[in-house]
């Protein structure tokens, strides 16, 4: 079944085309993987899916709607159930809320105003387990996290009220290496939620070996390649796809 997809999408912007003509399915369940290189049209495609920014032309489907054609309440069930990591922590907390403020406010705006508060305390802190994370982290500003701390306090944030759909957007990408190999290690582990689908949008093909079913290659807004991540890897098909392999060995 699928969860997400598009049908001839482009996006615009005044000379720039950065996405011509894309479809894509992600299965419920499914991960993803879309690579290309800075300015391939990665972002502007998964923005687009998220419901961020419109296409310029062709359709997006969330759960078999057109989400032009979604009711407001439709449209809030849809925005609520795809989620967003970015690569900085800063465009997914907010500077001036602890974490704790920032690790609630998806319930309420999930419209769970009246679930208890303890009961959304007890949630936050299974999640914060989960990602290895200590429950001193609450009370701190996202300012006083490290790098990987505060990655894993948004991917709390994006997870914590079991969307269908996430997006992570360079997410690994400006996290040293070690801290980064961490994050793919807890990824890897959610993963095992199997209700979850994934994005993983990224430069470098390496990070997301593991984590991902099949990959997408972009090259100037077009999907060039297309495939599971083990034949991708193994045996690609576009000189395109050789070279982002080469690069990240
Ligand atoms: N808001 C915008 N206004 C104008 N041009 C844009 C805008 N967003 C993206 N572009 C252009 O669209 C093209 C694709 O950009 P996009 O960010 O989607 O690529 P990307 O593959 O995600 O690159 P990166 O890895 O560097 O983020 C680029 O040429 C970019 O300059």
């Amino acid at each position: 079944m699928t969860i997400l997809s598009c049908e001839d999408v482009s996006k615009h912007f005044k000379d720039t085309v950065a996405v011509k003509g894309v479809s894509l399915a992600l299965g419920a369940a499914e991960s993803i993987g879309i690579v290309g290189e800075s300015g391939s049209g990665k972002s502007t495609l998964a923005n687009i899916l998220g419901g961020l920014i419109p296409p310029t032309s062709g359709t997006v489907y969330f759960d078999g709607e057109k989400i032009s054609d979604m009711k407001k309440t439709d449209y809030m069930n849809f925005r609520q159930n795809v989620q967003f990591v970015f690569q900085s922590p800063k465009e997914s907390l907010h500077p001036y809320l602890k974490v704790r403020t920032s690790l609630r406010e998806p319930f309420y705006a999930k419209g769970r105003r009246r679930t208890l508060k303890k009961e959304i305390d007890s949630q936050i802190l299974r999640a914060l387990e989960r990602v290895q994370l200590n429950e001193s982290v609450l009370d701190k500003y996202p300012h006083q996290l490290s790098g990987g701390q505060a990655q894993r306090v948004s991917i709390v944030r994006a997870m914590i009220t079991d969307p269908k759909v996430v997006i992570f957007d360079e997410a690994v990408s400006a996290l040293d290496i070690l801290v980064q190999r961490e994050v793919i290690e807890i990824l890897k582990k959610l993963r095992q939620n199997i209700r979850t689908s994934y994005l993983f949008i990224t430069h470098d093909i390496s990070t997301v070996q593991s984590l991902t079913d099949r990959i997408i290659v972009m090259k100037d807004g077009r999907i060039v390649e297309i495939g599971k991540t083990e034949d991708v890897l193994n045996d690609p098909q576009n000189s395109y796809t050789k070279k982002l392999i080469e690069s990240a060995i």
